[in-house]
């Protein structure tokens, strides 16, 4: 049986099956009326939505054509010039005002007309996107651009069958056809996707060490940057924090990042800093500035049991009278920061002391929220067998790491496939160092960060401005 579907050239049907009717049937030529009627009302359809889409422009396009052809040029030119003229006053004078108004939208035509549809259509085939199929084109179609002053969100209406998934695998693809950083995936509605792309990198070059702040607020503590160049804060209190990367990926500078946004609430009396340094590196440089400090793994063991032994008590105190805790100076948050999590974990040869220290640190994750106990984690291998109470953590972040799977398993299923790239963060310090991905609890996008660089220097000043009186080896 032949069947002929749509899109098929009748006139090169033909079967070569043996013993098979063969036929070709006439081939019927439209009339021309038809195929300018079609076209012209392509093109109409095509006006009115430009016209829907962009009121504004195309009403004020529309204006100083009217003028020009009833009135003369002159008439249409001074009003023009007027417009000009008030629209670069208002952009000195308001500069949000204006691009909030008037400059993004300008930019959005701009790159809708320039970029997205001029190169649509090779785009969409080359990435495999948009099919070809029978000698027909289909392609998705372009819905909306919509610019802000890092990104331009795109919106997209998927073919039928397509999946938010065949986008997010081809987003490499889509941001070099785009000639933008990167792209990121996320669902609008049904059958509609958006394209996140930023238009610069702002996260390029390293972020100086943040001024300490006249007070800390800890449930959002000022680390570094997000992607769009808001402040990246991070909730310390009521969870806990576990930091992934590779060696040389910047764990350091979200650990000295978040003590150095915690200082004044130290000097204040309302947070104490535990630091568990069993490299011997990393934390032994601002010793001064933590309330109980310990590398050896017998000396780490200790101190996280008379953790859980605090928080156990303190526990007991409030039971029945408070199910929160608000830092005081007589409960004040303790923060536990542990730099390389699996030489206690995984790396221990000494198998009571690592159960000891599994155990303390699954019995900090699982209860110490509610009393004012927390942990600052950081970790170079994400794997179960290495740290199996990972998903204790209630906030994690991805720095960069070596593999993709390692990807999901810190930042959890689907991490990677909705543009959590964190594998392909550049090697180079310059440019990667500290940067990562962290997912929020309001939103299952990834969000891409960058921590400032707390420099050795940073370090000695606050070790000298801020420490503890109590400060002693456990
Ligand atoms: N936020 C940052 N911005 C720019 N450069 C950074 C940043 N963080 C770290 N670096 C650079 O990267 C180097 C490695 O950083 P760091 O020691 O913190 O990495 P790490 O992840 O702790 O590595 P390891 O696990 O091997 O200790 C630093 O010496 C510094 O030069």
């Amino acid at each position: 049986m032949l069947r002929k579907l749509p899109g098929d050239v009748t006139r090169e049907l033909a079967s070569t099956t043996p013993n098979q009717l063969m036929f070709r049937p006439t081939v019927v030529q439209t009339p021309a009326f038809f195929v300018i009627c079609a076209t012209l009302g392509r093109l109409l359809r095509g006006l009115v939505l430009t016209v829907v889409r962009h009121p504004l422009i195309c009403g004020l396009l529309a204006l100083f054509a009217a003028v020009w052809v009833r009135v003369g040029w002159q008439a249409a030119v001074l009003p023009a010039s007027l417009l000009v003229c008030t629209l670069v006053v208002w952009m000195f004078a308001d500069r949000d005002g204006f691009n909030r108004w008037v400059g993004w939208r300008l930019l959005a035509f701009g790159r809708w007309f320039w970029l997205y549809r001029r190169h649509w259509q090779p785009v969409m085939i080359v990435t495999g996107l948009g099919k070809q199929y029978g000698g027909r084109e289909f392609l998705p179609r372009l819905v909306r651009v919509r610019c802000g002053p890092v990104f331009d969100t795109v919106t997209v209406t998927m073919l039928h069958g397509q999946s938010a998934q065949d986008w997010a695998a081809k987003s490499d693809h889509l941001a070099h056809g785009f000639t933008a950083v990167s792209c990121r995936v996320r669902t609008a509605k049904p059958g509609r996707v958006e394209l996140v792309m930023p238009r610069r990198d702002l996260l390029g070059s390293p972020i100086p060490a943040l001024p300490i702040p006249e007070t800390s607020d800890l449930q959002a503590v000022e680390v570094g940057v997000c992607e769009d160049g808001t402040p990246w804060r991070l909730r310390v209190h009521g969870t806990h924090v576990l930091v992934a990367g590779a060696t040389g990926a910047g764990k350091g500078s979200v650990q000295w990042s978040v003590i150095r946004g915690l200082l004044p609430a130290v000097r204040a009396g309302l947070v104490e800093l535990w630091a568990l340094d069993p490299k011997v590196m990393e934390l032994a440089y601002g010793r001064a500035l933590f309330h109980r400090y310990a590398a050896t793994g017998k000396e780490c063991a200790d101190l996280l049991e008379e953790a859980v032994a605090a928080m156990q008590a303190r526990a007991a105190k409030f039971a029945g009278v408070t199910r929160s805790h608000t830092p005081s100076k007589a409960y004040p948050f303790t923060l536990i920061i542990v730099d390389e999590v699996a030489f206690l974990t995984a790396y221990q040869s000494d198998r009571d002391l690592k159960k000891r220290i599994n155990d303390a640190l699954a019995t900090l994750t699982t209860q110490g929220r509610a009393v004012g106990f927390g942990v600052l984690a950081a970790l170079q291998d994400p794997r179960k067998e290495v740290m199996n109470v990972r998903n204790l953590f209630p906030d994690k972040i991805a720095l960069r790491l070596d593999e993709p799977e390692q990807v999901d398993m810190v930042l959890g299923e689907g991490a990677r496939d909705r543009g959590a790239l964190a594998d392909c963060i550049s090697h180079n310090p310059a440019t990667g160092a500290g940067v990562g991905y962290v997912r929020v609890e309001t939103s299952p996008e990834p969000v891409r960060v960058r921590a400032a660089y707390v420099s050795d220097a940073d370090i000695r000043e606050m070790a000298e401005g801020y420490a503890v009186r109590t400060g002693r080896a456990a």
